[in-house]
């Protein structure tokens, strides 16, 4: 049967997962489509790695389901590859051994995996490396090769549990890059508290707090609704007459004398009138930019602390 081109690849149907009287994860639906790179972003505690652990099949939910191509994630698990956040790994291991391992619990024959693994050691930068033990591996060798297990038997859908969040610069833009292919021929879901990795790969957000989703969006979409609706101003000293005015068409957040406005009830003349205010109340400001609303920003004016 062919399938429409939007047809839902992920859906997660109300997901809720109660660790004794505590919801980690509450009432959390989504629908996934095929091609997605989506970050899930939320502070620490919110339910990220409970949440990827059900959708990959390996906690089971106290409510709710998960399906793959409309049929039951039990049915579905060749389909996935999953990086947990602590991969483990015997120091003993080689690398190969390690990933012939795997690709056999993945049901892939011994003599069959050898010239995938090679080829995944490739993909992940690891080709030099593939006969040495693992115990001697930095942790962002390490990082690569949970990787490589998780893309061993070539899954249609790929989930990582804070694959750059341990990392140093170089290791995390290894890792970044090597999501960046991944992407490709897979759809992803990655679980992140650093905004920037995942705004430079991701074309698609979900943000969570207290175990239940906040919000969820595209980024294109997202950059035309709020980039148009914000402006940034640097005011040589912040006018409180003029603040208090903007108040009533903008969400104010003051930084020393930088002013970031966002649009309340966005419409063609906000930007206008916004400028006009200025004149009129005599704001001495250096510079204005329009549309430059970070998501960093935006994650942090709607999450704020920690979940913990
Ligand atoms: N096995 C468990 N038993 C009891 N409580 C748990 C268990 N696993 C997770 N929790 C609790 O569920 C909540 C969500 O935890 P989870 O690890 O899913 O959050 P997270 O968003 O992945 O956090 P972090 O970013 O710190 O990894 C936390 O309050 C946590 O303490």
């Amino acid at each position: 049967m062919t399938q429409a081109y939007n047809a839902p690849f992920v859906e997660l149907e109300r997901l809720t997962k109660t660790f004794g009287t505590r919801k980690a994860v509450e009432d959390f639906t989504l629908t996934i489509q095929r091609g997605d790179c989506i970050g899930l972003i939320g502070p620490n505690g919110a339910g990220k790695t409970t949440l990827l652990k059900m959708v990959s099949g390996i906690l089971q939910a106290s409510r709710g389901s998960v399906s793959i191509n409309g049929k039951k994630i039990e049915q579905q698990r060749a389909l996935i590859g999953y990086l947990p956040q602590y991969p483990q790994f015997h120091d003993w291991m080689t690398a190969e051994e390690v990933l012939s391992f795997y690709g056999q619990l993945s049901g892939g024959k011994k003599t069959a995996l050898q010239a995938r693994v090679l080829e995944v050691l490739g993909t992940v930068g690891l080709a030099e490396s593939g006969k040495r033990k693992v115990g001697g591996f930095s942790g962002g060798m390490k990082q690569r090769l949970g990787i490589a297990q998780a893309i061993i038997h070539r899954p249609e859908f790929v989930i990582l549990d804070e694959p750059v969040s341990a990392l140093d610069p170089i290791g995390r833009r290894e890792v970044l890059d090597l999501i960046g292919g991944i992407k490709q021929s897979a759809t992803v879901i990655f679980s992140t508290h650093i905004l920037g990795d995942a705004q430079e790969i991701c074309n698609r957000f979900c943000i969570m707090r207290m175990g239940q989703k906040l919000e969820d969006f595209y980024y294109s979409d997202w950059t035309k609704s709020k980039q148009t609706n914000a402006l940034f101003i640097e005011c040589r000293l912040v006018n409180q007459a003029w603040i208090n005015h903007v108040q009533k068409m903008a969400r104010v957040y003051v930084r020393d004398n930088a002013v970031q406005l966002e649009a309340l009830e966005p419409d063609e003349a906000w930007v206008r009138r916004i400028l006009s205010s200025l004149l009129e109340y005599n704001v001495e400001f250096s510079k204005i930019e329009a549309g430059k609303l970070s998501l960093e920003d935006y994650f942090i004016q709607l999450v704020g602390g920690k979940d913990e």
